[in-house]
C-alpha cells in the first residue's frame, strides 16, 4: 500500500497503452472504466456488487452531493468512502459539467457560476475555490478542476475564450488544492474539435502542473467520428507519463477507439443506466430485453458470461421482471452491463500486454452484429 499517488506506465502496443495507478486506498489497472456512483450509489448495485464486477475505481458528482446531502454533511459523517461503503478510490467531478446541464438561472462569470437547484430551487455557488473545497470534504482520491465544457457545434470564438477561462479556472484550482500527498489533481483539456486550441490548452495545464489529466469538452453531441479525429491527435499532446482521462465515454465501440487512442480512464452511465431502461450490452452487440421476442427465450444474455444474471437466469425471466418493473430486473441487468464493461477492460490491458491489440480489436468488431440481437 502506498502513501502517494503514481501512475507505472506498463505496456504500449501501438498507441494504447496499459498501466497502474497507485493510490493510498489501492491500484487502478489501466486501461480503467469507471461506473459512475451519481448520488453516492451506483444505482441498483450494492457497493459490494460493483467491486465483484472488476471495477477498481468510482466516479461521484459533486453537482449531486452538494445539493444533497451536502458535502459538509459528509465530511461530519466521516467522508464519501465512509458513507457509501466503497473502500477503494473515488474520482470525483467538479460540478462544472453538470450545473450547465442540470441546473436552472445560471449566472456565469470570471469568479464562478452562480445556479439553482433543480431539486429544491435553492440558490448555489461553485468556483475553482469552492470546487476543491467539497472534493476535499468528500475525501475524493482524485479531484478535477473546476471547468467549463462548452455545447457543441460551437464557432471557433465561443471555443478559445471557454477554453482560456477554463485554463484560468485551472490555475485557480491547483492554487486551491493545495498540497495534499496521496490525492490528485487532474486538469482538463479543452478546445473543442480546433488541434490549435487543444494544443494551448495542453500547454497551458502543462506549465501548470498535474497529477492527471482529461480530455474534457467531447463526447457532446460531435459524434463518434468527430470525437475520433480529435483524439488522433489530443491524448499524445498531454505527458507521456500520467494517466489521460477521455471523460464521459462512452459505448463500447468508443471505448475501444479510445484506448486505441491512447486513453487510459473513461467513464460512463451508459452501462449502469441503460440496465434500467432494459438495454443490454453483449460481446454479440446490444440488446433491448422488453423486447416480446425475449419472452420465451430460455437461454442466458450471453452464453459466454460469468455474471450473476448471465449465469442464474434465462431472457423469459429478465424480459418478465422488466416488463413487470420489478426491482430485481435493474439490479441484475446494471450489474450485468457492468460486469461486461469491465470485462472489455480487461481484455483489452491483457491484449495490450501481449502485444496483440490488433487481433482483440478485430475479434471484438468481429462478433457484435449490427443492429438488435
Ligand atoms: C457524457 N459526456 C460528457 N461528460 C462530460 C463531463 C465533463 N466534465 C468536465 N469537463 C468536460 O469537458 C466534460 C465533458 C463531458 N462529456
Amino acid at each position: 500500500m502506498t502513501t502517494r499517488f503514481s501512475f507505472q506506465l506498463g505496456a504500449t502496443d501501438g498507441k494504447a497503452r496499459s498501466g497502474v495507478i497507485d493510490t493510498p486506498r489501492g491500484a487502478i489497472r489501466t486501461p480503467a472504466f469507471m461506473p459512475v456512483g451519481t448520488a453516492a450509489t451506483v444505482k441498483a448495485m450494492m457497493p459490494e456488487s460493483v467491486a465483484a464486477t472488476g471495477a477498481d475505481i468510482l466516479l461521484g458528482n459533486t453537482y449531486h452531493l452538494m445539493l444533497r446531502p451536502t458535502a459538509e454533511r459528509i465530511d461530519r459523517l466521516g467522508g464519501l468512502h465512509r458513507f457509501m461503503n466503497w473502500s477503494k478510490p473515488i474520482l470525483t467531478d467538479s460540478g462544472g459539467f453538470q450545473v450547465m446541464s442540470l441546473a436552472s438561472l445560471r449566472k456565469l462569470t470570471e469568479e464562478g457560476v452562480t445556479f439553482k437547484s433543480h431539486i429544491d430551487g435553492s440558490k448555489h455557488h461553485l468556483s475553482p475555490e469552492r470546487s476543491m473545497e467539497i472534493q476535499r470534504l468528500l475525501g475524493s482520491d482524485i479531484v478535477m478542476c473546476f471547468d467549463e465544457c462548452p455545447a457543441l457545434p460551437a464557432d471557433r470564438d465561443r471555443i478559445a475564450a471557454s477554453m482560456r477561462l477554463s485554463m484560468r479556472w485551472a490555475a485557480r484550482s491547483r492554487e486551491a488544492f493545495g498540497d495534499r500527498p496521496g490525492h490528485a489533481l487532474f486538469g482538463i483539456q479543452q478546445g473543442g474539435l480546433e488541434r490549435d486550441m487543444r494544443e494551448e490548452s495542453a500547454e497551458a495545464l502543462k506549465a501548470i502542473g498535474f497529477e492527471g489529466y482529461a480530455i474534457g469538452g467531447l463526447a457532446v453531441g460531435e459524434g463518434q467520428e468527430a470525437m475520433f479525429e480529435c483524439l488522433d491527435y489530443a491524448p499524445e499532446m498531454l505527458p507521456v507519463d500520467r494517466p489521460r482521462y477521455l471523460m464521459g465515454v462512452g459505448k463500447p465501440d468508443d471505448i475501444v477507439g479510445a484506448v486505441k487512442r491512447g486513453v487510459d480512464m473513461m467513464d460512463c452511465v451508459l452501462p449502469s443506466r441503460s440496465g434500467r431502461t432494459g438495454q443490454v450490452f453483449t460481446r454479440h452487440g446490444v440488446l433491448n430485453i422488453k423486447n416480446a421476442r425475449h419472452q420465451d427465450d430460455p437461454r442466458p444474455l450471453d452464453e459466454q458470461c460469468t455474471c450473476p444474471a448471465c449465469r442464474n437466469y434465462s431472457r423469459a425471466y429478465l424480459h418478465h421482471v422488466f416488463r413487470s418493473q420489478e426491482i430485481i430486473s435493474s439490479m441484475l441487468l446494471t450489474w450485468h452491463n457492468l460486469h461486461y464493461f469491465q470485462e472489455l477492460m480487461q481484455g483489452m490491458r491483457e491484449a495490450i500486454g501481449g502485444g496483440r491489440f490488433d487481433a482483440w480489436e478485430a475479434e471484438f468488431h468481429a462478433q457484435r452484429a449490427e443492429g438488435d440481437i
